[in-house]
């Protein structure tokens, strides 16, 4: 067993309470944890799939931060120099209260500093109001996800139910993602505005909010921008007059400005955004047909579908907008899709070099929106060996620039490649909005009820390579390249595992060979996060 060392037993322990249940938190010295590492016998074979209740990747984190040096099996490049960050929703109770959706806990970001082949992680909570709140309240007080809170105490904490439409009830529980703008300021993300929150990456310390400093105005946005050394672009849906604003924030500034518009083509309302993605010189904006729902913002009790409503008559639609101009070069009517990763995209030049159409890459539901319920708590915590997620695949969407008013949309592989389970990419951030050949994904090895394996996607030669281990669930794969690499896939892809046995570790593979080349043992598994970033140390 690995061993961990601990660098941080001094600190003091502020540990608090939400509500009945102790969490015990703020515990830094992990010799001496408040709770002992549960150690859950793995069952005997013929009962290996009986009901996972406690599977760490579903449980809320054991303490509100942790930090210390792991043990590394194995060898870490001594060119990986750097923090790798991942966020997620990490919490998922407040007392006796559970939430429902994993989408719902409250934020927790976990780093991962690499440096002269040594790796020391950390854990730790990220103080929105909405989770401070909850801690002095003891009850949810903002609208999550899923979540919304209950009329007394929602009327007593925000004041009014016209907060719904200020915002003021919105949820800034920043649990989506974390990104390294170019000015190097690190911001953890939902797809509320308010929960942009600006982090320190190497203590895990909540700073400040990001405070947006234009008039933009408007409540959500994509929880993926784009973003790059010079650039953060996002979508701003509009609810009110069914569209998407295409907006552009320059590095060093809080100030969005307008690129251009989207008008719906279809439906009541925009459809979810939750990432999209960009070419070289044009940004594309999806609008799906599970679209956000005015109703269902309101309800207090969640529908399996939750803010949004499912319109399969208005149809599907990718609009392709000049990132110069503004203008809308191409607008799609599409094969119905469901995705929330998009994954690349690229211009497909003829032979003379002009441009004949958009090929746009994501990881596609097969147009079923059951996965959005698939991803309760209660779905996720009672695997019982049946195989019941639902198949995603690589969808490659093609926008003809011949003013076709079609889009094709194939799998780009076979999906029984990957265990036709696919979602949670990354690829080498160079071939951003580029012809690229490479991604690395979460897919299936079944029976499972939830993406159980690693993969790397070779879209050129059309195969898939997984890693995998039993009982295990692995977070992205996060692909960092080697500095002055010339092949796409030569670096390093990081994932962090939790383990059935409530077990957890950091995972290094190789980026060529997939292939492990390193990993080290946490004190105690941690839950499942989504989204990270790289911060190297130059
Ligand atoms: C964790 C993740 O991937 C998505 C989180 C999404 C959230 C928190 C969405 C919140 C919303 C509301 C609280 C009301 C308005 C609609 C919507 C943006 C879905
Ligand atoms: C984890 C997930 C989907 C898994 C399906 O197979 C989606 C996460 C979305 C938010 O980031
Ligand atoms: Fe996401």
């Amino acid at each position: 067993m690995a061993r961990v060392s601990d660098k941080s037993s001094s600190r003091k322990d502020i540990g608090f309470s939400l509500g009945k249940r102790d969490f015990g938190l703020t515990v830094t010295n992990v010799a001496t944890p408040q709770r002992p590492v549960i150690a859950v016998p793995l069952p005997p074979e013929k009962e290996k799939y009986s009901v996972e209740r406690n599977h760490v990747a579903w449980t809320s984190v054991r303490q509100e931060r942790w930090e210390g040096e792991l043990v590394v099996q194995g060898e870490i490049p001594l060119w990986l120099k750097g923090t790798y960050l991942r966020n997620g929703p990490g919490m998922w109770h407040i007392g006796d209260y559970n939430f429902r959706h994993l989408f719902d806990g409250y934020a927790t970001l976990v780093k991962l500093h690499i440096e002269n082949g040594r790796l020391i992680a950390g854990h730790r909570q990220i103080e929105s109001e909405a989770y401070k709140a909850a801690k002095e309240n003891k009850k949810l007080c903002y609208r999550e996800f899923s979540e919304v809170p209950k009329p007394d105490n929602f009327l007593s904490y925000v004041g009014e139910l016209a907060s719904l439409f200020s915002g003021a009830s919105l949820t800034d529980n920043a649990n989506t993602g974390v990104v390294k703008l170019g000015d190097g300021r690190v911001v953890c993300l939902t797809e509320t505005q308010k929960g942009s929150i600006i982090i320190d990456p190497d203590t895990l310390d909540t700073i400040s909010r990001f405070e947006y400093s234009d008039t933009l105005g408007g409540l959500i946005h994509s929880a993926h921008p784009i973003v790059t050394e010079s650039e953060f672009l996002t979508l701003l849906p509009d609810l009110v007059s069914p569209g998407y604003w295409v907006v552009r924030m320059e590095a060093g500034s809080n100030e969005r400005k307008v690129i251009g518009r989207v008008n719906c083509r279809g439906g009541p309302a925009p459809g979810w955004v939750h990432s999209f993605p960009v070419t070289e010189h044009y940004v594309v904006v999806p609008e799906m047909s599970l679209r956000y729902c005015a109703q269902n913002l309101l309800r207090a009790e969640p529908t399996p579908l939750y803010k949004f409503e499912w319109h399969p008559d208005s149809k599907a639609f990718l609009h392709v907008m000049c990132k110069a101009s503004g203008k809308i070069v191409a607008s799609v009517e599409v094969p119905l899709y469901i995705t929330f990763h998009f994954i690349n995209a690229y211009e497909e030049k003829d032979e003379d070099g002009r441009l004949i159409a958009i090929i746009a890459d994501c990881c596609e539901h097969n147009a079923d929106t059951t996965i959005l319920d698939k991803l309760r708590l209660n779905n996720l915590r009672s695997f019982n060996g049946q195989d019941v997620l639902p198949d995603a695949r690589v969808g490659r969407f093609r926008i003809p620039f011949d003013g076709s008013e079609f889009g094709e949309l194939e799998a780009a592989l076979d999906p029984d490649e990957h265990g036709r389970g696919m979602d949670m990419c990354s690829i080498n951030p160079a071939y951003l909005g580029k012809m690229y050949r490479y991604a690395y994904a979460c897919g299936a090895k079944r029976p499972c009820n939830f993406p159980n394996t690693l993969t790397k996607l070779d879209l050129v030669g059309k195969k898939a390579k997984n890693w995998y281990e039993e009982g295990a669930v692995p977070s992205e794969p996060f692909f960092v390249a080697r500095p002055g690499a010339t092949e796409e896939d030569d670096g390093v892809v990081i994932s962090i595992v939790s383990e059935r046995n409530g077990e957890g570790f950091a995972l290094l593979l190789d980026g060529s060979t997939f292939e492990e080349i390193a990993r080290a043992k946490f004190p105690y598994g941690l839950p499942y996060g989504l989204h990270g970033c790289w911060v190297p140390k130059n």
